[in-house]
């Protein structure tokens, strides 16, 4: 159950199953609305399996079991019943390599609206413009929505798969190394644009770049072998950490 109405996901003893092998042990957090929370640990320590979690992406893996409660707000998502495409509009996923659709500009963004059966070519052109602005994007591209979309620098197609989310309408915007794949210059446009979308949405994001977890993020959860180690506010994360082997981590030690 949901206990602070500015929770929008309140995890209790998750436990997830690839076959045999336990990816994620007893994971409990809850996720603040309208913040910024950073996924950091070493690799294969299930930071990727987590965030998946959250928008039912594992069902897609064969052999993955899950135990435990995921609440979205009210709802525990892995109920029998759960409205599943319902679910995905409402908490969208941005991918570490860009990948938009092969088709213009303009066609990306109103695919989900258009399957979601909005018709209306009106409609449609203001999602268009009110998407790619909120991605920062609409400047660079507003002369050329009918351009393939893989004509776009990575950047740019990175920044149109967020706004292609955002058409959905979502409420949690889930990111996993989004700026893995980009050069400096567009990591910071991104880095810029997740400290502006926070202002409307709820961001989970995993990255291996600790200064961009402690320059973006509001909250932040430090992974290892599928365990949460420690979880807190950024700033006390990268200050003060709890535990050694998040300082360890934090400083560069391992991973
Ligand atoms: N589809 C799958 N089938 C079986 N095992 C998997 C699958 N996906 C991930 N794993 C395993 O689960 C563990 C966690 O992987 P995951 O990708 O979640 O880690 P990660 O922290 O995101 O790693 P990285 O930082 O390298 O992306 C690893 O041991 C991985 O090998």
């Amino acid at each position: 159950m949901t206990i602070e109405n500015n929770i929008v996901f309140n995890i209790e003893k998750l436990n997830l199953f690839y076959g045999e092998t336990q990816a994620l042990k007893e994971i409990s957090l809850q996720i603040y609305e309208k913040e910024v929370t950073a996924l950091i640990g070493p690799s294969g320590c299930g930071k990727s399996t987590f965030l998946r979690t959250l928008n039912r992406m594992n069902d897609l893996i064969e052999n993955c079991t899950i135990e435990g409660d995921i609440n979205y707000h009210l709802d525990n998502i892995y109920e029998k019943g759960t409205d599943i495409i319902g679910l995905r509009k409402k908490v969208g996923m941005v991918f570490q390599k860009p990948n938009p659709f092969p088709m213009s500009i303009y066609d990306n963004i109103t695919y989900g609206p258009k399957c979601q059966g909005i018709k209306d070519k009106t409609e449609l052109k203001q999602i268009v413009e009110e998407s790619l602005r909120q991605a920062a994007l609409w400047d660079e591209v507003k002369d050329r929505l009918k351009e393939s979309a893989l004509s776009l620098s990575g950047g740019q197609q990175q920044r149109l798969c967020i706004a292609r989310t955002i058409a959905m309408k979502p409420e949690v915007i889930l990111m996993d190394e989004p700026t893995s794949a980009l050069d400096p210059v567009a990591t910071a446009r991104i880095e810029d644009l997740i400290v502006e979308l926070k202002k409307k949405y709820t961001i989970i994001i995993v990255t291996h770049n600790m200064q961009q977890a402690a320059r973006i993020s509001d909250k932040t959860a430090f992974f290892l072998l599928g365990e949460i180690i420690e979880y807190d506010d950024t700033a006390r994360i990268f200050s003060t950490p709890e535990h050694k082997k998040t300082e360890e981590y934090i400083t560069g030690r391992f991973g």
